[in-house]
């Protein structure tokens, strides 16, 4: 174990960045928005409706930047120090890596068997890893597709080992051609290993679609008469890695679990699978750590674990608080930088306080935390105090939070007194695992509630993270170059459309339970500034009224022949605020090394996305507590990409077209854009003076540019009114935001 010296240098550092630009730059914005609210208050009674509904948004929008400001205000990070780790640490700890998938067509087995490979090639002693696949699909095809991958890691791993390969996925490996000049040896085990690569895929393309091989032998039996909603829990050890040293040529324990499901039974999706995979892991090796990637999110640092350990063990005991490693999710065919700008700035902000939030993939858990432990419960070294002891370790009280099962009991209390005592074989505790698959298992047992990944939200991540903080628990976030993960996400479209609506209903899904960040603030032991970032994420949904309102208003003000903004040179305080506002969110792109067109199209995306999807989310809440529907969990399209990596990794650049399709999502959207273009129609051509006479207090250019503004941010749809296919708005939602932007205008000049 760690060797804790004091005179020896620390095997991580914390860094903080006191970035006193930004911060004037967040308190300006802040200043100009108050300004703004006074002057509203001020000028309150010579205006008319229009005038108090800007007020109350600019009053949200006001409040979202004063928990911005809050949260980015001070970032941090961690560093590790990877060569003080192999100096001083010669046992390292076990580690379960864990890979989710559910869907074969939304995630194809090629995309999954790529991230399993990447995971049981990385650089750390093989003895120590165990790689469980959790398969909510119940498919034949993926377990067929991770025998044969094992059967591939038997090359790829000692491949990757021996000349020290950088990326470790091979399908983003073999993209680069092999370099001429490199020695024959290599040359030849690389042509080698890249046709068994290949022949790996085209297996299982092969048997994709085409389910003779099912019949193949008894190993499929488990999966005869099974459908992925009914199906009883199967357990396969895929390769046991028996009497292994840690050599080279190892490859890790590998298995594959599908938990039983029946109709009528609830699964809890994702976080689910991630309590059965805790269970299972425990039973069979309880590694105190744990790493959770979702299918598409390879490794792509070979030091991924080992920069992990540094952190855990990184020698002080104020280390012991640090209940997670988060790295960031970066991806590799986006053309959106969004999601890295906001992991980076706001993401790096909570870092700086209470540790970042647990994301879903990408990040190192330890097992004793995740079995619901409080800081409280440990004395200072690290061991459970006595209290806890006796509170925890009492035999019917186990049973109650953990289950029935015997080995499992024994597992749990193992892991929290971090003794590790993993089977002698795996197949050992097959029939046990079994058992803890069953869906009534965790009937009346702290499963979800207190104990695992938490339930009753869609984002169980954020859900379960904030329970973590809320138990005094820290956390530390790695962000290395290049990115240890990558993975892929959805255009702009109906995919990313569909994923942002269940982020912003899980999150809001929190704020209705026992997690709620504000009484986690004043009864638990969450930080008064880290449940402010919380809260930020959580109210997403809610940002989608004031904005929607906002896009709207320029046009009634047009339309209607009323004042929207300050008039003379207080009109100054809109556009400092949208000047500056823009220059920031701009230098925070190119800072990351995004292109000016890629700020732009997020600028847009988060217009859409708020006005689109997160309205729908609000929508979901509603009918979850009225009892009429719940939340579902639809999960994201993956796909493979063919680009080469270049040079730096970063991501592809390319097609950034905004696809369409019939759903409700852009129905808002196009609204908006009919009534504004409406508006600016009406402005032109003078239309708006018909009706009354113009008092001096009416709508100028000035609410007209605003509208010219909103028509600029829904760019994608303008162009999708001319275009055709799946990037043209179907006929159906134009006709639908047709007639509702005319019930608009009428209402707007007639009122
Ligand atoms: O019933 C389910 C549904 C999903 N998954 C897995 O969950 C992971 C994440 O699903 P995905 O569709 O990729 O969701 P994303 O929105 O891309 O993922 C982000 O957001 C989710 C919460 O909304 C988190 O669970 C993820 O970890 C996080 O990366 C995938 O590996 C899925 O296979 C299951 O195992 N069972
Ligand atoms: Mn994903």
């Amino acid at each position: 174990m760690a060797d804790s010296s004091s005179s020896l240098l620390p095997l991580c550092e914390r860094i903080s960045y006191k970035r006193y630009f930004l911060r004037a730059v967040d308190l300006t914005i802040l200043g100009l928005l108050f300004s703004l609210l006074l002057y509203r208050i001020r000028h309150m009674s010579q205006n008319d409706t229009a005038w108090i509904v800007a007020f109350l948004c600019e009053c949200c929008f006001t409040f979202v930047w004063l928990l911005v400001t809050s949260t980015k205000w001070s970032p941090a990070e961690h560093k590790p120090y990877l060569d003080r780790l192999d100096e001083r640490v010669h046992e390292l700890p076990s580690v379960d890596m864990f890979v989710t998938t559910a869907d074969t067509v939304r995630e194809p087995p090629v995309l999954v068997l790529n991230t399993v490979l990447s995971l049981l090639a990385v650089n750390y002693p093989a003895n120590k890893l165990a790689c469980y696949v959790s398969d909510d699909g119940c498919s034949p095809l993926t377990y067929f597709s991770l025998k044969e991958t094992s059967k591939f890691a038997k090359i790829w791993v000692p491949f990757c080992k021996k000349y020290n390969v950088r990326v470790r996925a091979p399908f983003r490996y073999f993209l680069n051609p092999l370099n001429a000049t490199e020695d024959s040896e290599f040359s030849r085990e690389w042509e080698m290993t890249k046709r068994e690569y290949e022949e790996l895929v085209q297996k299982v393309e092969d048997a994709t679609g085409n389910s003779s091989w099912l019949d193949a032998g008894d190993d499929f039996e488990a999966f005869s008469n099974t459908k992925p909603s009914d199906h009883s829990t199967i357990v396969k050890v895929i390769w046991e890695n028996e009497e292994g040293v840690g050599d080279e040529k190892e490859v890790p324990h590998f298995v594959y679990i599908s938990r039983e499901k029946k109709p009528n039974c609830l699964h809890h999706y994702k976080a689910g699978a991630m309590n059965f995979l805790a269970r299972v892991s425990g039973l069979m090796t309880n590694a105190p750590y744990m790493l959770n990637v979702d299918c598409d999110m390879y490794a792509n640092e070979a030091d991924v674990v080992r920069q992990a350990m540094c952190i855990f063990l990184g020698g002080s005991m104020k280390q012991n608080d640090c209940a997670f490693v988060q790295f960031p999710q970066i991806f590799y065919d986006s053309s959106i930088g969004e999601l890295v700008v906001l992991q980076t700035y706001v993401g790096g902000g909570i870092a700086g306080i209470q540790g970042p939030t647990y994301a879903g993939s990408g990040c190192f858990h330890t097992r004793r935390v995740m079995y619901g432990l409080s800081v409280d419960d440990l004395d200072d070294d690290g061991n459970l105090s006595s209290l806890a002891t006796r509170k925890l370790l009492a035999e019917e009280s186990l049973e109650k939070k953990f289950g029935k099962s015997k080995e499992m009991v024994k597992s749990m209390v193992d892991a929290l007194q971090r003794k590790s005592n993993p089977q002698d074989t795996l197949t050992n505790s097959i029939e046990a695992a079994q058992e803890v698959g069953h869906c009534h298992y965790e009937d009346q047992t702290s499963w979800g509630k207190t104990v695992g990944w938490l339930y009753d939200s869609t984002t169980e991540d954020a859900h379960t993270s904030v329970g973590i903080h809320s138990r005094g628990w820290t956390s530390s976030y790695i962000s290395p170059e290049p990115p240890a993960f990558l993975g892929c996400m959805p255009l702009g479209g109906p995919d990313a459309m569909v994923q942002n609506r269940r982020w912003a209903t899980g999150f809001l899904e929190i704020l209705c339970t026992k997690q709620n960040p504000l009484i986690g603030s004043f009864c638990k032991k969450l930080r008064f500034r880290q449940s402010l970032a919380y809260l930020y994420l959580f109210t997403w949904a809610l940002r989608s009224i004031p904005e929607l309102f906002y896009c709207l208003l320029p046009a009634y003000c047009v339309l209607h022949n009323s004042t929207l903004f300050p008039k003379g040179v207080c009109i100054g305080i809109i556009v400092t605020l949208v000047g500056i506002h823009s220059l920031y969110t701009l230098w925070e792109f190119m800072s990351l090394g995004f292109s000016v067109s890629s700020w732009y199209a997020s600028q847009s995306f988060w217009r859409i996305k708020t006005t689109g999807s997160w309205l729908f989310s609000i929508l979901d809440i509603i009918l979850k507590l009225l009892g009429i529907s719940n939340t579902v969990f639809i999960v994201t399209k993956k796909t493979i990409s063919k680009t080469r990596v270049e040079s730096g990794d970063g991501p592809n650049k390319d097609s950034d077209k905004f696809e369409f399709d019939g759903s409700l999502f852009f129905l808002p959207g196009t609204f908006i854009l009919l009534v504004n273009l409406t508006a600016i129609a009406c402005f032109l051509t003078g239309l708006h003076w018909l009706d009354r006479s113009y008092e001096g207090s009416g709508s100028s250019l000035i609410e007209a540019c605003g509208c010219i503004v909103v028509v600029m941010l829904f760019l994608p749809f303008l162009k999708g009114l001319f275009e055709k296919g799946k990037y043209g708005i179907p006929l159906s939602t134009l006709s639908k935001a047709a007639f509702l932007a005319a019930l608009f205008v009428v209402f707007s000049v007639r009122n």
